[in-house]
Parts: structure tokens; C-alpha cells; sequence
């Protein structure tokens, strides 16, 4: 038995997998809160995702009805880009600045000129770093708390922290390390030069975690940690990776052909790629997989974090959110939302604010909202998805995960406006699934690691057919017009908000 975490935005999944029979015996769950500011700072207590952690795992493990003692294997998953500061003694320094953070995006943009712009970034790195990556965070902190800087002992992402706590290690992957904006994607090894740019004490370079193969485990679980969760203290404890690279094992894409859409707190869109294929498209970010490729991805900020704001705001419950979607027409009687609560990355509008265009007398309901707010954060994906097939990535049917998937009315939307058939795995927490996949894989022995994962994957992700979404042709149409619509106000709206 492998358990799977997934340590997302709102919560933190645990799931219980059988690797042999590839079923998913049980699974738990538990909600993270976020400390939010007017000027785009998005933080997290990392001691809160550890309370989470165990939570969700001693309710997966009651929900499989097995005992911790037979947790051969632990993987973990975990939003990607945040930053976690450690000091000597493995004390957090302060609070996790998360990858929805558009505070430092100043410190961003002062970073892209310094690697001479997007097109300096993409030659040096592979990636041209956006706001929410992990290396604004470092200048931001050298600058606004200079005495924990001078304190950083270990720099770390989510789930590099989590098996940290897990295990006493600090160490990372290709895959979330290729989002922190130090690291080059091709060559897959840290950019010193870019953190001595921000510290030239070399201080910074000394606290990077050493960097794992995504086949090779952290270490086992320390004693006092396997006892706090009622886990086997002989568990092993995997690389684990960032949420939509454990997401892309999770749906099997693992080889090029599929692409996945996760509609998390954040919206995401990512196909598997044997070659580091840099797109033109700077807002494409060529991540590496947690598989042993690449995974181009396509990321927007605004997707439940916004529905959910309009959810609140009109105190629904999520039925009763979809129900109202589903009344209204598309294009919600002229009504359109550009849903930057907090900026956007993709498009790129990190300095915008949301905006509700076209409003009437007539049109000013509870379900043309509720319409609006979903329509405009699919319309971001879709943008995204016109991206991805720029770049050659092919896209014949979409694998739909994260929260959000379990919502037929979401899946409906969501195919007619990519115009593209969908399907979600029976298991949606594919990131959670990933991640307890990649550690029986850790543990697996043999020669050839890519068929060894393949077969695995086989085995333990298995489709939803009762989920399969066909788009409408007629409906595709209309949503065409007003998709046309949406991309004329963003075009404005940059023109106003320069990134
Ligand atoms: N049954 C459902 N129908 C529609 N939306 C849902 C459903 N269940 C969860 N969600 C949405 O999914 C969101 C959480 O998605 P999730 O993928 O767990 O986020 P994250 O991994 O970023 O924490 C919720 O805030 C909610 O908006
Ligand atoms: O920043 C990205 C991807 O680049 C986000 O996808 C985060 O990884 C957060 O994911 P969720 O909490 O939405 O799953």
C-alpha cells in the first residue's frame, strides 16, 4: 500500500492506493486557510499543511479500513513555486509566500530585465519567470525582511518542505524545482548565478536542496513523524514532485498525446513532451515532468479562487452555484467578467483587478454572474490551450481533474469551449494519485524505469466513462462569439496594465 498527499492551495488530500489491484482504497482530506492582502500578498502557514497532512491521512487511512503498518511508501505532491524558509535548526522563518503571490511582482519584473527580458529568460533558463515563481520571493525578502534573510539555512518549495518534515532531508526534484526560476530546464541543474544576483554572499546557493531523480526516494520516515501520523516507520519516503507534475502521472500522461486540465484554486493545462520544446509563447512554461521529460504548461490564477469569491459573495453552496450556472444562457445575457481578483499570469496581467463589463437593467442576476464568473476563468484556459496548440502540442481529448472536474455543468463549459472532448479519471485527486503512483514506482525495482511506470499507470489510472464530455457544435459557436469578445476587453485591459 502507498499513500498519496497532495498539499494544494485549499486543502491537502491524502488517498490510500493498492498498487497491485490499482485501486484506491481510501481517501481523506483537510482545508488550509489564506492570509490575503490588498497589495497581492498570498501566504500560508506551513505548520497548518502539517496539521492538514495528518488529518487527511488518518481519515484516509479509517476510509481504506487498513493500518498504517502497511504503508510501504510515502509520495507527496504539493502547489508548486511557494517558498518555504528554513534557519539552521529547521524552524520556519516565516510565513510561505504561495504561487498565486503577486506581491513581488515588482521584484519580478526588476529580475526579467536583469536576464534580459522574456526572451533572455527563455535562452538562459527555458522558462521566462512570471510573477508567483519562487525567485521574486528571495529578492522580495532580502529586501523587505533582511533579518530572516541573513537567517536562511534552507530554501525550499511545498512538498520539498513536506519531506523534509518527513524525513529530515532537504532535497528537490526537476519537476518543481524547474518552477522556481533558478534553475535551467534544459540542462536540469540549479542557476547559481541567478540566486548570487540577488545575494552574492553565495549564502543563498548553499541552502538549495540537492536535486533527486524522480524514480529516487528522500529517505525513510523518521521514527517520531511515522508515529505521529500511524504510519509503518519503516516507509519510504519518495522524491514526490509539484502538484501538476504528480497530476500528469495521475492521468497517465506520461507519454506525448494527452493533455490534462486541472480546475484547482488555480486553472492548469499541460501535455508531456520527450524534448525540452521551448514554445516562442512566453507565458508556455516548459516545466520538466516528474517522469523523466517535460511538461509545457499553461497556468491561470483565476479559476475556483474567483468562482469561489462569487459563491460567497451570493452565499451558495457548490450545488447550488452550479445550478444557478446552468440556468443563464451563454454569455450570460452580455455580462462578462475579467476575473483578475489578484492579478492574472496567464494571459499576463499580473498588475490588473477583476472587472464585470456589460451590465444592464436586465441583466444584473444572481445566475448571469454565477454564468460570468465561470465562462470568464474557462475563457483564460482556452486562451491557454490556443497556446499550447501554437506551440505543436497536440490535444485530441482532454483528461479534466482537480475539484471542480466533479461538476457536470463545469464539464460541459469547459468542453465546449476548448471545443474539445473530456474525460476525467475515476480518481480526480490525480494529483494525490501521481504522487502515491510515483511511489510505488520509487519502489519497484528493475531496469527499465519508464516501462515500469507506464505499467503502473496502466494499472492504477482508470478513466470515468460516465464523465466523458462531448462538445456541442452549436454551443462552441456561441461561445466563440463571446470568447472573441472576452479577448478584445483583455487587450484593453493590458493596454491599462502594463505587466
Ligand atoms: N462537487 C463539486 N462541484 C463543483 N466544484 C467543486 C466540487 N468539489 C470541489 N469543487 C471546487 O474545487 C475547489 C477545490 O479544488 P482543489 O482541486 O481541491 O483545489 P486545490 O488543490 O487548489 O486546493 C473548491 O473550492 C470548489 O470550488
Ligand atoms: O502555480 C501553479 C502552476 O504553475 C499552480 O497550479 C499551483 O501549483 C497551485 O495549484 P492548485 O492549488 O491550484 O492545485
Amino acid at each position: 500500500m502507498y499513500l498519496g498527499i497532495d498539499c494544494g492551495t485549499q486543502g491537502t488530500k491524502a488517498l490510500v492506493l493498492d498498487a497491485d489491484s490499482g485501486q484506491v482504497l481510501g481517501a481523506g482530506s483537510a482545508s488550509h486557510s489564506l492570509q490575503s492582502a490588498a497589495n497581492g500578498r498570498r501566504e500560508q502557514q506551513p505548520g497548518q499543511w502539517l496539521e492538514a497532512f495528518e488529518q487527511a491521512t488518518r481519515q484516509a487511512l479509517a476510509a481504506a479500513g487498513i493500518s498504517g503498518e502497511q504503508i510501504l511508501g510515502i509520495g507527496v505532491s504539493g502547489q508548486q513555486h511557494g517558498l518555504v524558509l528554513l534557519d539552521e535548526q529547521g524552524a520556519v522563518l516565516r510565513p510561505a509566500k504561495l504561487w498565486c503571490d503577486t506581491e513581488s511582482t515588482p521584484e519580478n519584473q526588476r529580475l526579467l530585465e536583469h536576464l534580459g527580458g522574456a526572451a533572455g529568460s527563455l535562452q538562459r533558463l527555458g522558462v521566462a519567470i512570471a510573477p508567483g515563481y519562487t525567485v521574486s520571493k528571495l529578492l522580495w525578502t532580502r529586501e523587505q525582511h533582511p533579518e530572516l534573510f541573513a537567517r536562511i539555512a534552507h530554501i525550499l518549495l511545498p512538498h520539498d518542505y513536506l519531506n523534509h518534515w518527513l524525513t529530515g532531508r532537504a532535497c528537490s526534484e526537476y519537476g518543481d524545482a524547474s518552477g522556481s526560476g533558478y534553475f535551467d530546464v534544459r540542462t536540469r541543474q540549479w542557476d547559481g548565478a541567478l540566486l548570487d544576483f540577488i545575494d552574492p554572499s553565495g549564502r543563498l546557493q548553499r541552502a538549495l536542496p540537492q536535486l533527486l531523480e524522480p524514480d529516487q526516494p528522500v529517505g525513510p520516515i523518521r521514527p517520531q513523524i511515522a508515529e505521529r501520523l500511524g504510519l509503518n516507520p519503516q516507509a519510504v519516503v519518495a522524491s514526490g514532485g509539484g502538484d501538476n507534475m504528480m497530476g500528469a502521472i495521475g492521468t497517465g500522461n506520461i507519454r506525448p498525446g494527452a493533455i490534462t486540465m486541472s480546475l484547482g484554486t488555480s486553472g492548469t493545462l499541460y501535455a508531456y513532451s520527450e524534448q525540452p520544446m521551448i514554445s516562442p509563447h512566453a507565458q508556455v512554461a516548459t516545466f520538466c515532468s516528474s517522469s523523466g521529460g517535460w511538461l509545457p504548461l499553461i497556468c491561470t490564477m483565476n479559476l475556483t479562487s474567483a468562482t469561489g469569491l462569487i459563491q460567497q459573495l451570493l452565499e451558495l453552496d457548490i450545488q447550488a452555484f452550479g445550478a444557478l450556472v446552468e440556468q443563464a444562457p451563454i454569455g450570460a445575457e452580455g455580462l462578462l467578467m475579467l476575473p483578475f481578483f489578484n492579478g492574472e499570469r496567464v494571459p499576463a496581467l499580473p498588475n490588473a483587478r477583476a472587472s464585470l463589463l456589460g451590465m444592464d437593467s436586465d441583466n444584473l442576476t444572481r445566475a448571469n454572474l454565477c454564468r460570468a464568473v465561470v465562462e470568464g476563468t474557462s475563457f483564460g484556459l482556452r486562451y491557454g490551450l490556443d497556446l499550447l496548440r501554437a506551440s505543436g502540442l497536440q490535444s485530441q481529448t482532454i483528461r479534466l481533474i482537480g475539484g471542480a472536474a466533479k461538476s457536470p455543468v463545469w464539464r460541459q463549459v469547459i468542453a465546449d469551449i476548448m471545443g474539445t472532448p473530456l474525460v476525467c479519471p475515476r480518481q480526480t485527486e490525480a494529483a494525490a494519485l501521481g504522487a502515491a503512483i510515483q511511489a510505488a514506482w520509487c519502489l519497484t525495482p528493475g531496469a527499465d524505469r519508464q516501462a515500469q511506470l507506464a505499467a503502473l499507470c496502466e494499472r492504477c489510472v482508470q478513466l470515468d466513462a460516465s464523465t466523458q464530455t462531448q462538445p456541442d457544435p452549436a454551443r462552441t459557436a456561441q461561445y466563440e462569439e463571446v470568447y472573441r469578445h472576452y479577448r478584445e476587453q483583455v487587450s484593453r485591459l493590458a493596454e491599462h496594465n502594463p505587466a
